[in-house]
C-alpha cells in the first residue's frame, strides 16, 4: 500500500514538473513569437514532430471535439489560402512548447528563403527515416548534400529525358490496355489511384534504373513480348519470387513505398517481430528491396567495370560512374550512398507524379471544355502519327507550350503534392528578412513551411478578364481553370533565374513553365520548390505527365462514373437534361471529396475515398459538362 502511494506520488510529481516545464517553454516561445511581429496561434504539440506524426490520428478527434464550432475549421485545414486569411497575414506562426513553426504564403519571402540556403537549411530531423539504405540528397545538407547532388545531377540532364518520354509512352499504353480491358467487364470503373501509382513506379524503375517491370495483366503468354525492352543490360522483374527472396521485386517496392511511415517505428528486424501484420510486411519489404538493389548494384557495377553502357539514363550506372566507386581507393563515396540515393529517387519520383496524373484526370472529367481543348491540342501536335513515331525532341516542346502543360500546371497549382516545403533556422541563429518593404526576424530554431496556399493567394493570380469566365460563389483561385495559363499575347517579363554558385548542382535546366504560358510572380508557384533545393526530377515529372496526357487523350476521354446515382441502362435512356442532373450529383460529390478527403503523409493523396472514373473512346462521351 505504502509502495503504491509512493509510486503514485512520484508519478504525480514528475507529471507536475513536466507540466511546469512545458508551461515555461510555451511562455518562452510566445514571447519570441510576439517579438517577431507576426500573428500566431497556439498548438498543443509540434505538428511536424515525430510524436505528433505518429499519434495525430488519436489526438486529432479529441482536440477537435474540444474546440468551439467557430474554430473547428482551424488554421491547419491543409489546403487553401483560408488559414492565412483568417490570420490576416501571409506569414504567421504556430507556437507550441516544443517549437515555433512559421507558415509562409508570401512570394517574396519564399524567394528569400529558397535562395539563402545556408540561412534557411532543411530541418534534417524530419528526414531521418529516409536513410533506410544510406545517406542521400534528400536527407543531407551543406557539403554532404553537394556531394550527393553532384553525383545525381548528371542523370537528370536534358539528354536523358528522351528515355523518360519513351518509357512513359510504353507504360501508358500498358495502363490503357488495363483500362480498356476493364471497360469490357461488368465493373467498368477504374481504380485510377492505384493504377497510376503502379504506372509511376514502373516508369521510374525503367527510366531510372533500367529495371523493366511487367504489368500483372501483361504477364501471360504472348503479351510478355510487348513489354520486353530491347536492351540487354536491363534487369527484368515481374511477379515471380526468385530463389533467395520472400517477395517479388514489384511487391517489395510497393509495400515499402506505400507503408513507408511505419519504418519510423524501428529497424526491419524489429518490425518483423511486431504483432501487427502491416509492420511485419513492411519489415520484410525493407530487407527485400534492399537485397534486390544490392543485386542490381552488383550487376551494374560489373557492367560499368566491363565498359558496357546501357542505352539511356540508368541512374545506377551513372551513380556508380560518378562516384568513381569502381576504383574503391579513389573515392570517398560508399555503396550505401548509391543505394540511399536510389531509394529516395524512387520514393520522391513515384507518388508525386502518380497523384498528379490521378488528380489531372479527375479535374478533366469535371471540366469537359478543358478536356476537349486538351484533346484538340494533342491532335494538332500528333497529327494522327502512330505512337512509335512520336519523338521527344519534336513533341515534348510542343506539348509544353499549350493546353497539356496548362492542365499539368493547374493541377499542380491546386493540389501540389508537397503541400508544405520544410525549411528551418538554426537554433540561436535568428534570420532577418523583409516583407512588404519592412524588416522582420525569423526566430532561431524555427521550422518554416513554404505553404501551397501561395498558389491560391489572390495577390498573385489574376482573375479572368472576361466576365463570362467568372463563377459566382467560387473564388477564382480555388477553381480548376487551366485556361489561366494560356496567354493571348507574348509575355514581356521573364523569370529572374537564380544565380547558382555551381552549375553542376542544378539538375534539370529550363524553367518551371514554358515561356509561352502565363508566368507567375517568382516565389508564387512552387510545386517543385525553388532555388538550390528544388526538385531534381522536375523535368522528369513534366515529361512523364505530358507524354501520358498525349497517349491517353489522343484516343480517349475520361468521365466521372455516375453509378451511385443511376445505372448504365438508366443513363442510356436519359435525355441531356437528366444526364446533366445525374452528372452534377457525381461532380458535387467529387468536388466534396477533393476538398475533404485529400491529406498528406508524405505527399498529398486522396485518402479513405475513391473517385470512380471511366475511360471512353473519343467521340463516344456521355457527359460533356463543366462544373
Ligand atoms: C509532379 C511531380 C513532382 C513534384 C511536384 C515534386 C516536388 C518536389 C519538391 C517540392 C521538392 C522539395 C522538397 C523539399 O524541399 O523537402 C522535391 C525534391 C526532390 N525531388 Fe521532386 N517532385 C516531383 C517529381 C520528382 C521525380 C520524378 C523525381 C525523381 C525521379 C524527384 C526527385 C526529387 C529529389 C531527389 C528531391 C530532393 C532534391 C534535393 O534536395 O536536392 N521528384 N520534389
Amino acid at each position: 500500500m505504502a509502495l503504491t502511494s509512493l509510486i503514485l506520488g512520484a508519478t504525480a510529481s514528475i507529471a507536475a514538473v513536466q507540466l511546469l516545464l512545458l508551461y515555461r517553454d510555451l511562455r518562452r516561445n510566445i514571447a519570441i513569437a510576439k517579438r517577431s511581429g507576426f500573428p500566431y496561434v497556439l498548438t498543443p504539440a509540434n505538428v511536424f514532430g515525430v510524436f505528433w506524426l505518429a499519434t495525430f490520428w488519436f489526438w486529432s478527434p479529441i482536440l477537435r471535439s474540444l474546440l468551439p464550432a467557430s474554430k473547428k475549421d482551424g488554421v491547419f485545414s491543409e489546403l487553401g489560402y483560408g488559414p492565412f486569411e483568417k490570420m490576416g497575414s501571409d506569414v504567421f506562426l504556430a507556437v507550441s512548447p516544443a517549437k515555433i513553426v512559421c507558415f509562409v504564403a508570401d512570394a517574396d519571402v519564399i524567394t528569400q528563403i529558397t535562395t539563402r540556403r545556408n540561412d534557411f537549411p532543411k530541418p534534417l530531423e524530419m528526414y531521418g527515416r529516409l536513410d533506410i539504405y544510406g545517406k542521400n540528397l534528400v536527407s543531407t545538407e551543406g557539403s554532404d548534400w553537394r556531394m550527393h547532388r553532384k553525383m545525381t545531377a548528371p542523370s537528370f540532364g536534358e539528354r536523358n529525358n528522351e528515355l523518360v518520354f519513351n518509357e512513359t509512352l510504353h507504360h501508358t499504353q500498358s495502363l490503357l490496355r488495363l483500362w480498356t480491358e476493364k471497360g469490357t467487364t461488368s465493373d467498368k470503373n477504374l481504380d485510377v489511384a492505384s493504377d497510376t501509382m503502379r504506372w509511376a513506379l514502373y516508369i521510374i524503375s525503367g527510366a531510372g534504373f533500367n529495371v523493366r517491370v511487367n504489368w500483372p495483366h501483361e504477364e501471360g503468354e504472348g503479351k510478355q513480348k510487348a513489354t520486353q525492352k530491347p536492351n540487354e543490360s536491363s534487369v527484368m522483374m515481374g511477379s515471380e519470387v526468385p530463389a533467395g527472396h520472400e517477395m517479388s521485386y514489384r511487391e517489395a517496392l510497393s509495400e515499402l513505398l506505400h507503408n513507408i511511415m511505419w519504418t519510423m517505428m524501428g529497424s526491419p528486424k524489429l518490425l518483423k517481430k511486431s504483432p501487427m501484420k502491416v509492420h511485419r510486411t513492411v519489415g520484410t519489404a525493407v530487407s527485400e528491396w534492399g537485397q534486390y538493389m544490392d543485386e542490381v548494384y552488383e550487376i551494374k557495377k560489373e557492367q560499368v567495370t566491363s565498359g558496357k553502357q546501357s542505352d539511356g539514363m540508368d541512374l545506377f550506372q551513372a551513380l556508380i560512374r560518378a562516384s568513381g566507386i569502381v576504383d574503391e581507393k579513389q573515392t570517398i563515396v560508399k555503396k550505401s550512398d548509391i543505394l540511399g540515393n536510389a531509394f529516395v529517387l524512387m520514393l520522391a519520383g513515384h507518388e508525386t507524379t502518380a497523384n498528379s496524373l490521378h488528380f489531372s484526370l479527375i479535374y478533366l472529367a469535371m471540366h469537359w471544355s478543358s478536356q476537349k481543348r486538351l484533346q484538340d491540342d494533342v491532335s494538332k501536335i500528333i497529327q494522327g502519327r502512330p505512337i512509335e513515331e512520336w519523338k521527344y525532341e519534336e513533341d515534348f516542346p510542343k506539348l509544353f507550350q499549350c493546353m497539356p502543360a496548362a492542365v499539368m500546371n493547374e493541377t499542380l497549382r491546386l493540389l501540389q503534392p508537397v503541400i508544405n516545403i520544410p525549411k528551418s533556422t538554426a537554433p540561436g541563429r535568428p534570420q532577418p528578412f523583409t516583407m512588404n518593404g519592412q524588416q522582420h526576424t525569423m526566430p532561431g530554431g524555427a521550422h518554416i513551411l513554404l505553404s501551397c496556399a501561395v498558389h491560391r493567394n489572390p495577390k498573385y493570380w489574376p482573375e479572368p478578364s472576361n466576365e463570362n469566365d467568372k463563377k459566382a460563389n467560387v473564388r477564382d483561385t480555388d477553381r480548376f481553370r487551366p485556361e489561366r495559363w494560356l496567354l493571348d499575347k507574348k509575355p514581356n517579363a521573364d523569370f529572374v533565374e537564380i544565380d547558382y554558385d555551381d552549375e553542376e548542382l542544378r539538375g534539370p535546366s529550363g524553367e518551371d513553365t514554358s515561356s509561352s504560358l502565363f508566368k507567375p510572380v517568382k516565389g508564387s508557384y512552387i510545386p517543385f520548390s525553388d532555388g538550390y533545393r528544388s526538385c531534381i526530377g522536375r523535368r522528369f515529372a513534366q515529361v512523364e505527365l505530358l507524354a501520358a496526357f498525349a497517349v491517353i487523350f489522343s484516343q480517349y476521354s475520361v468521365e466521372l462514373a455516375v453509378d451511385e446515382f443511376a445505372t448504365d441502362d438508366e443513363v442510356a435512356n436519359m435525355d441531356d437534361e437528366s444526364k446533366e442532373k445525374v452528372w452534377r450529383k457525381a461532380a458535387d460529390k467529387t468536388q466534396h471529396l477533393l476538398q475533404n478527403k485529400t491529406a498528406s503523409i508524405i505527399t498529398l493523396q486522396l485518402r479513405g475515398a475513391k473517385i470512380p472514373l471511366r475511360l471512353v473512346k473519343r467521340g463516344e462521351e456521355t457527359f460533356k459538362f463543366d462544373l
